[in-house]
């Protein structure tokens, strides 16, 4: 085996769709360029069940070094580290209980620890079920928040990206309501800086130009609608134009995403969630990669849930997996 560090890969929810796309993407080659080795922080049962949503039966060995076993699939293999022993057969697609939640915790904790000790390049996050780690306890809404406090950090920023549109997110999981005061100056400067700084490290852009959107209808239209805009959004730009960012707005955000689709900026600065991630699944619903920034390790996932819609149909697609994989694998290598 290569004594290149693996990259792991978490399994996220047992009863969702991470188990079967880790495979079918498995099974359509899509590791096969990999330097690294891979391994998935999960459960052979399961990964088991999996298979057979494809007709394929998994022959299961010893493993070796991260890996305590190693998963055959037709003619490609796959490490396992066995995290967790749950029984298929008490679990049901789409209802997680909170046996699989601690789980899919365990799954991040051990992949988290694993990068940090230094024995491991880079995690790959399956979605998980907010819900189900609640009920388990744990007490972070996403992997964003519980990898930040694992790793230290106080401030990351969530980045989703694909070809077209990169969106970054001053505010991530909460409720709407709560957002206008969970934005301030300082927020979203660092947001502001992280972005530029990951944009130039990972993505070759010397000068990042980052369009960063208000908040309200028509950027405010000058106090009619709101002020966050001259109170909260300008003053950042401005403190990190003085800084030397290339950071532009507050811009409108229903016109800038046309634009920025279109080249004008490499980054939208988004206020919350789903002002960012509409317009990204919209252009990039295969293919977008969810990236954490600002961790002192790499961690990139997919940009959908759980699916449960289609989960064990074996029909979820694994492209957004792949792009995960291959962003994680570059910026790997560029670390080491
Ligand atoms: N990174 C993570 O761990 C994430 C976890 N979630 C969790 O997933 C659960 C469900 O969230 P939803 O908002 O319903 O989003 P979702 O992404 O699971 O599903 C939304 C729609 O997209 C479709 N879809 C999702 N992934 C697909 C794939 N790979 N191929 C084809 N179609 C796909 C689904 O079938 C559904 O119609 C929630 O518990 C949420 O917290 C959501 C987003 C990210
Ligand atoms: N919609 C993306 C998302 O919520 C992912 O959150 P996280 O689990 O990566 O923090």
């Amino acid at each position: 085996m290569s004594m290149m560090q693996p990259l792991l890969i978490t399994q996220g929810d047992p009863t969702g769709v991470g188990p079967e796309i880790i495979l079918k993407a498995l099974l359509a080659g899509t590791f096969d360029a990999l330097r690294r080795p891979l391994v998935v922080a999960g459960d052979v049962a399961i990964l088991r069940q999996a298979a057979a949503i494809y007709g394929q039966s998994c022959e299961i060995a010893p493993g070796e070094g991260l890996a305590t076993h190693r998963l055959r699939l037709g003619e490609r293999e796959l490490g396992v580290a066995a995290l967790s022993k749950l029984d298929p057969l008490r679990l049901k697609y789409g209802a997680p209980d909170a046996a699989c939640g601690q789980a899919m915790l365990d799954y991040i904790e051990w992949a988290c620890a694993r990068c940090l000790a230094g024995e491991a390049a880079g995690i790959i996050t399956a979605p998980i079920n907010k819900a189900a780690i609640r009920a388990a306890g744990g007490d972070f809404p996403g992997h964003t928040e519980l990898l930040a406090a694992r790793c230290a950090v106080e401030k990351v920023v969530m980045m989703l990206a694909g070809e077209r549109l990169r969106v970054a997110l001053v505010t991530t999981h909460l409720a709407l309501r709560e957002v206008p005061s969970a934005l301030t100056t300082e927020s979203l400067l660092q947001t502001l800086r992280i972005t530029h700084a990951h944009l130039q490290r990972f993505f070759a852009l010397p000068k990042p130009r980052l369009a960063v959107l208000a908040l309200n209808p028509h950027a405010g239209e000058s106090g009619l609608f709101g002020d966050e805009e001259t109170r909260i959004i300008a003053p950042a730009i401005a403190a990190a134009q003085a800084e030397g960012l290339a950071a532009d707005g507050p811009h409108s955000a229903d016109s800038l995403f046309h634009f920025a689709s279109q080249g004008s900026h490499d980054a939208v600065i988004c206020m919350y969630h789903d002002q960012g991630l509409i317009p990204l699944k919209l252009l990039h619903f295969d293919d977008a990669v969810n990236l954490t920034l600002g961790l002192p390790i790499v961690r990139t996932s997919v940009d959908h849930g759980t699916a449960y819609d289609l989960a064990g149909s074996g029909r979820a697609s694994h492209a957004s997996l792949a792009a995960a994989v291959r962003l994680a694998a570059q910026m790997a290598d560029q670390i080491s």
